[in-house]
């Protein structure tokens, strides 16, 4: 007979929690992948707290990325991004949902790779635009093409992703699937290498 599916679905959350230990559990990946919205319902399910890299900035700064973005420049958002990485992976477990550009920069990655368990959230094109073209607060994506920009990101982005722990295909399906997706990811992760 099969299990009702109550028990399933608890056993799901149950197993990736004691899979992901005392670990964080980091979500990155390009704009409009998810990373924020999946992060929270799957923080939620683990039970474990939640918190978004560009909101503590945005918390600390005072400022929108965009402001940040226009008075200081890319380059010294990059350097407040890797510190406030840096500290939320002090302590765990949390999941921890990154910028899209967080895990590109070297320093950042670092910190990444030692903090926890990393995870793309990998999406096509098509899927990344109609997600981000309906706001127009990406600072990077204020250009004249910005489709052709977020492909343009996409071909220097993915190959540096792909060096996350776990990749999960993000598509359009409801985020609790995609989070289910993300904690079965955690568990399959655990038996390949039971010791990390
Ligand atoms: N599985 C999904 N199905 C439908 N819409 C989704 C899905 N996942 C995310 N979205 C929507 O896409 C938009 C972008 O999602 P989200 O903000 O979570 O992405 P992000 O990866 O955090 O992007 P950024 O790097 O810009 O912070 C939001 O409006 C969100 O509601
Ligand atoms: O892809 C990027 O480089 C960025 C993504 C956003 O999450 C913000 O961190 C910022 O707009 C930069
Ligand atoms: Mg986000």
């Amino acid at each position: 007979m099969s299990e009702p599916l109550l028990t399933v679905a608890d056993s799901l959350k149950d197993r990736a929690r004691a899979a992901l230990g005392s670990r964080n559990l980091i979500l990155v990946g390009l704009m409009g992948a998810g990373k924020s919205s999946v992060g929270r319902i799957v923080a939620s399910q683990l039970g474990i707290p939640f918190i978004d890299s560009d909101h503590e900035i945005e918390r600390v700064s005072r400022m929108t990325i965009a402001e940040l973005f226009a008075a200081y420049g890319e380059d010294e958002f990059r350097a407040l991004e890797t510190r406030v990485i840096k500290r939320l992976l002090k302590s765990g477990p949390r999941v921890v949902s990154t910028g899209g550009g967080a895990f590109v920069n070297e320093r950042t990655r670092r910190h990444i790779k030692r903090g926890g368990l990393s995870v793309w959230l990998k999406a096509d094109l098509d899927v990344l635009w109609e997600r981000v073209n309906k706001r127009d607060t990406r600072p990077l994506l204020k250009t004249e093409n910005p489709k052709q920009t977020l492909e343009n990101l996409m071909n220097a982005r993915y190959p540096i992703y792909a060096q996350a722990d776990l990749t999960v295909l993000s598509r359009d399906v409801r985020k609790e699937i995609m989070a289910d997706e993300v904690l079965t990811a955690v568990i399959e992760a655990q038996k390949e290498s039971p010791a990390s």
